[in-house]
C-alpha cells in the first residue's frame, strides 16, 4: 500500500473560517473546532460518506473523529438516513409524546441493566447538568466530586480543572463560573482512589454525588484501573452519595451495555449522549426507579425541553442503536486491537516513546514513555510532536481531533484497508517529523 502525501489544500476552507469569525465567535460553535492549539485552519466539510469526510477544498480524509464520538456507524448510513427521512415527512417536532421515544427508552432501559427508566434530553451537557441536580435534590446535599481532565459537557458545576478543549485551550477554569458553584465541586486525580477517599473522609457527609467518566475520554483516552470504579461504588454507598456514570462517550460505544457493562459495575444514574443520537442533538439521563422518579411530573425535581425527544434524533438513535448488535462491537474490538497494534509496532520500530491507550474502538497515541493513568501524565505528553503529527497525519488523508486530549474513534465502518492505510501513514508521518 503506498501512502499518498499531499500538503492539504486550504484556500477555500481559509477564505470560508474568515468570514465565519466575523460572524460566530472564533468561527465556530464549538471551541475545539477551530484547531487553535495546532496552529492550522480547519476543514470546512462538504460531506462525509462511511469512514470518509470531504471537505470544500476537495480534500478527503479516513475520519476517526467521527462528529466527537457519536458516528459509530459511520458518516451518512443509508439506514440512519432513511429513517431521519421517513420520519420528517411526518413532521419535525411536536412537544408532545411519541412512540418513538417509548421506542429509544425501552431500548436503552433493555441494554443498560442499571438503567430502569430514562429522560431523554438534547446534548450531553444537559445529562449530566440534569443528573447532577436530581442527586442534589434527593440527597439534599450540595458537593460532587470530579476528576481532573474529565469533561461532562460545559455546565457551571463540572467546569472545574476539566479536560477535552478546556485542556486544549490550558484554561484551568472558566470566568463566569461563580465561585459560590465552583466551590461545591471537589476535584481529584483519576485512577486515585487514596484522593478519593480523603476527600469522602473530609466531606463525605455533605457530598451528594461522584461523577465519572468510566473510562476517561477527555484528557486523551485513559482507562480504569482495576478496582477504581469499584472503590468508588463502594465509597458512594458506604456515605450515601450518588454514583453517576457520564457515559456521554463511552455509551454504546465500547460494549452492548455500554462501559459499565464492560466492566461489570452499576451506578446510580448514568448520562448518555452521542452515539445514542446517531448524528443527531440527543443527550439522556436514567438510572433507578426511586430515583428518576423524583424528577417532573412525577417527582419535585425539575428539568424540562422544548425539543426533548425529538422524533428525528429518536429515529436516528433508535435506528443506530438497533443496528449495534453485540457481533458488531467484537469487530471494532478486533479493527481496533489490529490499530493499536500498528501504531505500538510504529513506534517501536521507529525507537519513538509513545503509548497507545485503548478500550474498545476508543483509541489514543501520547508521545511519552510512562503510562498515562491521569490528567497529570496525559500532560506529559510532548504536545509539540502531537502538533506536528496532527498535520502530516493530514497531508497523508487521516483525520483525528486536533489535540492530544482526544482519541481516536472507530466506527463500524473502517474497513481492514482504512485501517492498514492508517498504520502505513502514521509510520510515514512518523518518520517525517522526527527528521
Ligand atoms: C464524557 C462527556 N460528557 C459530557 C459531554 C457533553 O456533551 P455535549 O457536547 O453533547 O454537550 C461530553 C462531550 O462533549 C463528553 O465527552
Ligand atoms: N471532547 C468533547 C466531547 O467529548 C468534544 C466535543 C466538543 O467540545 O465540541
Amino acid at each position: 500500500m503506498t501512502v499518498t502525501v499531499q500538503p492539504r489544500r486550504d484556500e477555500q476552507s481559509r477564505a470560508v473560517f474568515e468570514q465565519s469569525k466575523q460572524y460566530i465567535p472564533g468561527g465556530v460553535n464549538s471551541p475545539v473546532r477551530a484547531f487553535k492549539s495546532v496552529g492550522l485552519t480547519p476543514m470546512v466539510m462538504e460531506r462525509g460518506e462511511g469512514s470518509r469526510v470531504f471537505d470544500i477544498d476537495g480534500n478527503s480524509f479516513i475520519d476517526y473523529v467521527g462528529s466527537w464520538g457519536p458516528l459509530i456507524l459511520g458518516h451518512a448510513h443509508p439506514e440512519v438516513i432513511e429513517a431521519i427521512q421517513r420520519t420528517a415527512a411526518k413532521g419535525t417536532s411536536f412537544g408532545a409524546p411519541t412512540e418513538l421515544e417509548l421506542l429509544m427508552a425501552k431500548t436503552v432501559c433493555e441494554r443498560v441493566p442499571s438503567v430502569d427508566i430514562v429522560r431523554m434530553v438534547n446534548s450531553g451537557t444537559e445529562a449530566t447538568m440534569s443528573a447532577i441536580r436530581l442527586a442534589r435534590g434527593v440527597t439534599k446535599r450540595s458537593k460532587i466530586v470530579k476528576f481532573e481532565g474529565s469533561y461532562h459537557g460545559h455546565a457551571d458545576s463540572l467546569l472545574i480543572k476539566a479536560g477535552s478543549g478546556v485542556a486544549t485551550l490550558g484554561l484551568p477554569d472558566s470566568p463566569g463560573v461563580p465561585e459560590s458553584i465552583a466551590a461545591n465541586t471537589i476535584t481529584v486525580p483519576y485512577n486515585d482512589m487514596e484522593s478519593v477517599n480523603l476527600a469522602f473522609e473530609k466531606f463525605g457527609e455533605e457530598i451528594a454525588c461522584i461523577i465519572v467518566e468510566p473510562i476517561a475520554g477527555n484528557m486523551g483516552v485513559v482507562p480504569p484501573q482495576p478496582g477504581f470504579l469499584e472503590g468508588l461504588r463502594e465509597i458512594t454507598t458506604k456515605y450515601g452519595s450518588l454514583l453517576i456514570f457520564d457515559e456521554v462517550m463511552t455509551g454504546f460505544r465500547v460494549h452492548y451495555q455500554c462501559a459499565q457493562g464492560r466492566f461489570g459495575i452499576s451506578p446510580d444514574l448514568t448520562c448518555f449522549g452521542k452515539v445514542i443520537g446517531g448524528g443527531l442533538p440527543v443527550g439522556a439521563y436514567g438510572g433507578r426507579r426511586d430515583l428518576m422518579e423524583q424528577v417532573a411530573p412525577v417527582g419535585p425535581i425539575y428539568q424540562a425541553g422544548t425539543l426533548s425527544g425529538n422524533p428525528l434524533a429518536m429515529a436516528a438513535g433508535y435506528t443506530t442503536l438497533s443496528l449495534l448488535t453485540p457481533d458488531v462491537y467484537d469487530q471494532l474490538e478486533t479493527k481496533s486491537a489490529r490499530l493499536q497494534a500498528g501504531l505500538e509496532r510504529n513506534a517501536k520500530e521507529l525507537g519513538l516513546p509513545i503509548v497507545i491507550n485503548r478500550v474498545g474502538s476508543m483509541v489514543c497515541p501520547f508521545f511519552t514513555d510512562q503510562p498515562v493513568i491521569n490528567y497529570d501524565t496525559a500532560k506529559q505528553s510532548d504536545l509539540n510532536m502531537f502538533n506536528r503529527y496532527f498535520g502530516a497525519l493530514l497531508d497523508r488523508g487521516i483525520s483525528v481531533a486536533p489535540s492530544q486530549f482526544e482519541g481516536m474513534f472507530v466506527s463500524a465502518v473502517h474497513t481492514d484497508e482504512d485501517i492498514d492505510y492508517t498504520i502505513e501513514a502514521q509510520y510515514d508521518a512518523l518518520k517525517a517529523i522526527v527528521r
